[in-house]
């Protein structure tokens, strides 16, 4: 059976997005044209042991220039540091418009005054802190890192939702209370807030005010490992980037949010509390952007209510929304997970992606169609031999 989505499907994205870091350091126009007539090697160097770049800000995430390093021209491998990622970030600076160089710079901007101004309230939240963050449970899980140890504390209620427990209660308080002292000192300031995304009015950017390193540690520690047994397709293994954020739902907050899918490969939602009523997430299918707008089959229909310290895994891809939050107060904590490697290679790909129902659908209707034809084209051939 076929049911239809009720209004078509948006694409939730940042309300600016943000890229990684800055873009400091000069690459002279003299080392430029030099750098430009070598050309990266086509095959990866696995010999060459690289530098680690994590200490700096980069334009993009540290890692991409260490695996850049075993492709570089092999003269240049045994070049200072600082040589080797003058050349890359020639080369990638080909990967950036003039529009985002300045969008990325009033942004570091925006996060550089808001780190100045901004006192955290509660310290310990801005480093990650297993024992005090999550349940028992969830770190030995990780700890023990195998596929059935994972399984079991983590449940399948549909194809591709994850849920788990998660948070420690004590840490939904701090963090809920962190959130509301940085909201007043935005009130108090009169600052111009940018929100999570483009469908919120409320929320807040969490690695604005100082908690980006902490929740890299969330995604590379704790929810890659996840993704790694349940997402491998859609780069679940290389997630290397993420954007977190909380977002509000009640009164004076936002009511609901509408049908959409993620700026993520992988999304991890858990709700911080507190009491509220409403608010479920509803799952519809797993879409690639070709099939986005196309009817839910009945099977891919899911909602789920959400439970203060417990974790929902999703694709990005998975369209869903929010019911209204009908009472009380909702607040949940949101970290879009990305893989830069997986969205490369996407743009190159030109098979169907396993992931998407829809081209499911297709393929198994091509399939049921060539069979079809086989067995006609055999009666046809046994007829003529009988003949
Ligand atoms: O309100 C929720 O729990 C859903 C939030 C969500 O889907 C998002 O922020 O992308
Ligand atoms: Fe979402």
């Amino acid at each position: 059976m076929m049911m239809s989505v009720d209004s078509s499907v948006d694409r939730r994205d940042e309300s600016q997005s943000t890229g990684n870091g800055n873009g400091n350091g000069v690459v002279t126009a003299t080392n430029r044209t030099t750098y430009l007539s070598q050309r990266l090697r086509l095959n990866r160097n696995e010999a060459h042991q690289p530098e680690n770049y994590d200490d700096l800000e980069l334009e993009f995430n540290p890692a991409l220039y260490g695996k850049m390093e075993q492709y570089l021209p092999p003269n240049l491998l045994t070049a200072t540091r600082f040589h080797k990622l003058e050349y890359m970030k020639v080369v990638l600076d080909r990967y950036l418009t003039d529009h985002d160089r300045v969008r990325i710079q009033k942004h570091k901007e925006y996060r550089q005054y808001i780190i100045s101004s901004y006192q955290p309230l509660h310290k310990e939240i801005y480093v990650m802190h297993p024992a005090t963050f999550f349940v028992p449970s969830f770190i030995k899980a990780i700890t023990e890192n195998t596929e059935e140890s994972l399984r079991s504390i983590i449940s399948e209620p549909s194809p591709g939702v994850y849920t788990f427990e998660m948070l420690q209660p004590h840490f939904c308080e701090l963090l809920l209370s962190e959130v509301e002292s940085f909201e007043k000192w935005v009130q108090e300031a009169k600052f111009k807030i940018m929100r999570p995304n483009t469908m919120n009015k409320y929320g807040a950017v969490l690695d604005d005010f100082g908690l980006e390193t902490m929740l890299d540690n969330l995604m590379n520690d704790f929810i890659r490992p996840i993704s790694r047994v349940f997402f491998p397709e859609v780069g679940g293994t290389s997630l290397d980037s993420h954007h977190g954020f909380v977002v509000e739902y009640g009164k004076d907050r936002d009511y609901e949010l509408g049908f959409h899918v993620d700026d993520s490969e992988v999304t991890l939602n858990v709700c911080l509390g507190k009491q509220f009523s409403g608010g479920e997430l509803f799952f519809r299918g797993v879409r690639c952007d070709k099939h986005v707008n196309t009817d839910t089959q009945a099977e891919e229909v899911f909602d789920y209510s959400h439970v203060p310290g417990n974790g929902v895994l999703h694709r990005g891809r998975h369209r869903h929304g929010a019911r209204p939050t009908t009472s009380g107060h909702r607040t949940n904590l949101l970290l879009w997970c990305r893989s830069s490697i997986f969205r490369e290679s996407r743009k190159y790909q030109k098979d169907f992606p396993s992931w998407c129902g829809e081209c499911l659908l297709e393929k198994k209707e091509r399939q049921r169609q060539f069979v079809e034809a086989t067995k006609k084209e055999l009666l046809k051939r046994e007829g003529e031999a009988m003949a």
